[in-house]
């Protein structure tokens, strides 16, 4: 088991900056996953830590041991890559064997060890079966097994769902997760996808252009996002601007509200965070602010309802309460569901101010 440290990593590709001081350190044994838009950097981070680039500047440890001249075949690291990488060749036996035949690992070992990889897969039965004949979620089952049949302590995921169609992705999801619990060692999956993060992870790192912006559990980086991107990259949100009031008090257009943030200055300017699914539609008056209904989207589980305040503001309102356009009617959030934001606020002062304030409560 192996606890993964990076240390002020840089990584230059040319003269572009891609990664931009990256400080983290990912515990053993924890489900996490890299979430951000393409181009921001996952990849490469991934990478770094299974060695198949070197970085710029910065150190890499797996436990006590630094890690940046290991090469990437004497790392406890196996990588399973969006595409797969599988021989079209060999059958599903023969590429979960490939590995450790050319380690030259005994063959009662070797066999004992498939047979492990295949059982935890799911692949008993499809041991014989050519690897054009299977499905996506068998290919990807596949790369899997021919990863943990290495018995890493740590496994890389590239995007390794984004081939899947969406049923079978939710599938291969509870797979994937019931997986990391089963073999207990620390899984690094990168996604775009911020669903597939919630569903999934213990802790997600969320990325913007070369830096972490927020790491954290699903919950608190769904409840507490840092920032206004961090917001709306997870989920999604109403954020309007405000100016703190003293602490457990904001202003929102003129407006008091009572809230449960504090330890910021009196006067700061804030954004306010209001989850579409916290707002409450009321009979006019009798609400926060009186809104007319703009338009209404049926999107399955709830209407997504669009309402407009009478600053001419917009909010976005999850719910199963019928409406109708152009209907007057006003909306209500609970204090608690009222998140406030510093801009410009690092996530170590987050943090502090988010302990110092909640230790006064
Ligand atoms: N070997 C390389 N040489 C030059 N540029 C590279 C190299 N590898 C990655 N890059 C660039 O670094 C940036 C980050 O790439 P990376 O693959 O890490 O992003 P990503 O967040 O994983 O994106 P995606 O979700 O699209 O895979 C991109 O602009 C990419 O073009």
């Amino acid at each position: 088991m192996t606890e993964i440290r990076l240390q002020n990593i840089h990584q230059y590709f040319d003269d572009a900056h891609i990664l931009k001081n990256i400080d983290f350190t990912f515990s053993e044994g924890k489900f996490y996953t890299i979430l951000g838009p393409s181009g921001c950097g996952k990849t490469t981070l991934l990478k770094i830590i299974g060695g198949f680039v070197n970085p710029t500047s910065g150190d890499l440890y797996f436990g006590d041991k630094k890690m940046n001249d290991i090469p990437a075949n004497k790392r406890q690291v196996n990588t399973v890559f969006q595409d797969y990488a599988l021989f079209p060749h060999l059958n599903v036996y023969e590429n979960v064997a490939f590995g450790l035949k050319i380690k030259k690992v005994s063959k009662s070992e070797r066999d004992e060890r498939i047979k492990e990889a295949l059982r935890f897969t799911n692949l008993t039965d499809f041991k014989e079966r050519d690897i054009e004949s299977l499905s996506g979620g068998q290919k990807q089952r596949v790369a899997i097994a021919r990863a943990i049949v290495n018995e890493p302590d740590i496994l890389l995921l590239d995007e390794s769902l984004s081939a899947l169609d969406h049923n079978l992705r939710v599938e291969m999801q509870y797979e994937l997760k019931e997986l990391q619990q089963k073999l207990g060692i620390t899984f690094i999956f990168v996604t775009h996808d911020q669903e597939e993060a919630l569903a999934l992870s213990d802790e997600i790192l969320v990325m913007d252009r070369g830096h972490i912006v927020q790491a954290g559990s699903p919950k608190d980086i769904y409840d507490e996002p840092l920032n206004r991107y961090v917001a709306d990259f997870i989920g999604e949100s109403n954020i309007v601007e405000g100016e703190m009031l003293e602490d457990g008090k904001v202003s929102i257009y003129g407006r008091a509200y009572e809230c449960v943030d504090g330890g910021v200055k009196r006067g700061t300017p804030v954004e306010v965070m209001v989850r579409p699914e916290d707002i409450i539609l009321k009979p006019a008056g009798e609400g926060h602010l009186n809104v007319t209904v703009d338009s209404i989207l049926f999107r399955g589980v709830h209407y997504e309802i669009c309402v407009l305040d009478e600053d001419g503001y917009e909010w976005v309102i999850h719910t199963t309460q019928r409406s109708e356009e152009g209907k007057k009617v006003s909306i209500y959030f609970d204090k608690e569901n009222m998140h406030i934001m510093v801009p410009g606020e690092k996530e170590e002062e987050f943090n502090e101010r988010l302990e110092s304030y909640e230790g006064i409560l």
